[in-house]
């Protein structure tokens, strides 16, 4: 499945038996890293505190990548950088992502300083936003696509966590902006269709994208609920995973 069309953050309304087909798959899985299915665990690799060797989200996030496997070309698979994320990794996130933020733009203030870090990082611990930060709930996946052949990410025109512009999901949807010798124009549109395939698909399957990354999508969590003007539906995951890991 070839998915073309411009990306647009207007998402379906979900109706009862979606909602029915959520509680029916809420429980706690591990991911299963397979030829098509990569699991890369960036967090973990990185150190992170709070960390898990094994990746976990909920069961109706791992059915859904599983049958995005089956539409998408035979030659691509799915690449997995984090799923279920520990508070304590959420802490450590928040910290180091907030440091690297000042560092790159030192003149913001307190305010314009926490407004950017939260277009890359959930804070752990602050219900007004969230009630459960997205990661927590087994709900939230950051994915790419890769070439089976090579082994390789495909261009998707920044890296996963990438602290600057065009992480924002439809950046690459405008026309084509010499900058800084960074892509010419066919790579720009391979990675405006590379990131059409991601974001369609994924929408397809009952996910929202969080707009300021191209990586990042949730399924039943806050940022979900808050696209879709509904009640958020899955709670923290920790206890669950900490009783899979026992
Ligand atoms: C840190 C980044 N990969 C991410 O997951 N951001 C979202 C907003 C989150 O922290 O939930």
């Amino acid at each position: 499945m070839l998915i073309n069309t411009p990306i647009e953050h207007d998402y379906p309304t979900i109706n009862q038996d979606q909602l029915i087909k959520l509680q029916q798959c809420e429980r706690a899985v591990e991911l299963k890293q397979s030829s098509r299915l990569k699991l890369a665990n960036c967090y973990f690799h990185e150190g992170h505190y709070g960390c898990s060797e094994h990746m976990y989200c909920r069961e109706a996030v791992a059915k859904r990548l599983q049958a995005i496997l089956t539409v998408l070309p035979e030659t691509m698979g799915i690449i997995v950088f984090d799923a279920f994320r520990s508070i304590a990794t959420q802490h450590s996130l928040f910290e180091s992502i907030s440091k690297a933020i000042q560092c790159r733009y030192p003149a913001l203030t307190e305010s314009e300083l926490n407004a950017e870090v939260r277009k890359f990082v959930a804070h752990p611990d602050e219900p007004s936003r969230f009630a459960i930060p997205p990661h927590n709930s087994g709900g939230a996946i950051d994915l790419a696509l890769f070439d089976i052949n090579t082994g390789k990410q495909l261009n998707f025109g920044s890296g996963f966590d990438e602290q600057t512009p065009r992480a924002v999901t439809d950046y690459f949807e405008r026309p084509y902006e010499y900058s800084q010798n960074l892509f010419n124009e066919s790579q720009w549109q391979t990675i405006c269709n590379n990131r059409r395939l991601l974001f369609g698909l994924m929408k397809s399957y009952g996910f929202v994208n969080f707009s300021c990354e191209w990586w990042h999508f949730d399924l039943g969590d806050c940022l979900w609920a808050n696209e879709l003007g509904m009640d958020w539906y899955y709670p923290s995951m920790e206890q669950e995973v900490q009783t899979l890991k026992e």
